[in-house]
């Protein structure tokens, strides 16, 4: 078990309220951004407690030793963010359920098809006045439909969850380069507040928007518009059409946000997590980095081959977010109503070659929305 870091702080007079506890579940490349962020805080302000778990999925390194082991020993996630001192006070703990159980803050952000899996493990293993914030970008496709990842923390762990997303490039964080990010919640202010005082700092600026949905959604979906821009950078076409490859792409995600819930807010889409976001991830991110691999390959590699090989355990999220969009719409029929979207998810399967990328968005959608007073795009 991991060790603990005991907080000097005094004991507390009538009327205080304990500082609250915070655990970061997760551990690669942004989860461990995140881990460093929260730290620097919670050792700066009193309303929280020093210490910060931080639940590792354990793996054993090729020097022999654990991953856990190694990150409480240097200080250093080693494998996800190398080179780089998460804070004296994160303690890395490989027990899911020991990590969370004293905590009232949780930070989820793991790549998001491990959520439903943890969330299963984590009924009724949390405090009962736990808050949760999501920084994690994607959805799951049920059944009844589509279901987003704060909406899978809130229903499974009976908690609220807010989230954040924004021009996050993990490890331009890491260097405490300047960046914004975007809190999205739903009713409780103060709340938000909270989590925009435990995430702020001077180089990582964050603001509250009340559009839980809106903010989810253009970090989940701006992830298959970077898939696209790859796509065109792998073609070399140049920076005028990854230009028209991001407006086209917007447009659907605005288009597709408003589809599925009609409280989301125009305005979230100027926030950090909304153009600016896509504008990051489509010059500098993971999954524009290998779809432009694959297009150099002629679509002959697959994805998870070159995750493999470019990402060393890194994971891609657009692409499953491709193939869960692809889902929603065509069991909507809005297939012809997204061809960007429809696209992306039909070259990374192989059904069409990478070119097909340009081909497909110039056109225009057949059909407007069923209800008048909305226009699609
Ligand atoms: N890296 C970045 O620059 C940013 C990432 N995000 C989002 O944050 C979320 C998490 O991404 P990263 O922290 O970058 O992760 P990552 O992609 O760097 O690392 C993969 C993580 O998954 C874990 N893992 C592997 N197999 C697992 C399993 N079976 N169960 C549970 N965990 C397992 C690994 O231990 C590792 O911690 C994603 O939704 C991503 O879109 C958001 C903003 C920036
Ligand atoms: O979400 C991100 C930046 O905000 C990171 O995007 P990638 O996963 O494509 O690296």
């Amino acid at each position: 078990m991991a060790p603990s870091l005991e907080s000097q702080r005094p004991t507390l007079e009538d009327g205080e309220t304990a500082p609250s506890k915070v655990t970061i579940v997760g551990s690669g490349n942004w989860g461990s951004v995140a881990a460093k962020l929260v730290a620097s805080n919670t050792l700066k302000l009193s309303s929280f407690h020093d210490e910060v778990r931080m639940w590792v999925f354990e793996e054993t390194l090729p020097s022999g030793e654990k991953l856990t082991e190694v990150i409480n020993r240097t200080n250093e996630n080693v494998k996800y963010l190398p080179g780089i001192k998460l804070g004296q006070n994160v303690v890395a703990d490989p027990d899911i359920e020991h990590a969370v159980k004293d905590a009232n803050m949780l930070v989820f952000v793991t790549p998001h098809q491990f959520m439903e899996g943890i969330c299963k493990r984590l009924v009724g293993k949390i405090r009962e006045d736990a808050e949760a914030i999501s920084l994690i970008k994607g959805m799951e496709v049920k059944t009844e439909g589509p279901c987003m990842i704060s909406t899978l923390i809130s229903q499974q762990l009976g908690i609220n969850c807010c989230v954040l997303m924004g021009a996050n490039i993990a490890n331009e964080i890491a260097v405490e380069k300047f960046s914004e990010a975007t809190v999205g919640y739903r009713e409780n202010r103060e709340m938000a507040q909270k989590w925009v005082g435990l995430f702020g700092t001077p180089y990582f600026m964050v603001s509250a928007v009340q559009d839980v949905e809106g903010v989810e959604l253009c970090g989940t979906l701006k992830n298959i518009v970077a898939i696209a821009a790859g796509f065109v950078d792998g073609l070399e076409m140049g920076n005028n059409t990854k230009a028209a490859i991001m407006r086209i792409g917007l447009r659907e995600m605005k288009a597709f946000s408003k589809l599925l819930f009609s409280s989301v807010r125009d305005s979230t889409f100027f926030e950090s997590c909304g153009v600016a976001d896509l504008i990051t991830t489509c010059l500098g991110g993971r999954n524009r980095k290998c779809a432009d691999a694959f297009a150099r390959s002629g679509g002959k590699r697959s994805f998870d081959e070159l995750e493999a090989e470019m990402l060393q355990g890194q994971k891609l999220q657009g692409v499953s977010t491709a193939k869960e969009v692809y889902e929603v719409l065509s069991h909507r029929g809005w297939l012809e109503l997204f061809p960007l979207f429809t696209t992306v998810h039909e070259i990374c399967i192989g059904r069409l070659p990478p070119s097909a990328i340009v081909e497909y968005s110039e056109h225009t959608p057949k059909f407007s929305l069923l209800d008048g007073s909305t226009q699609l795009y």
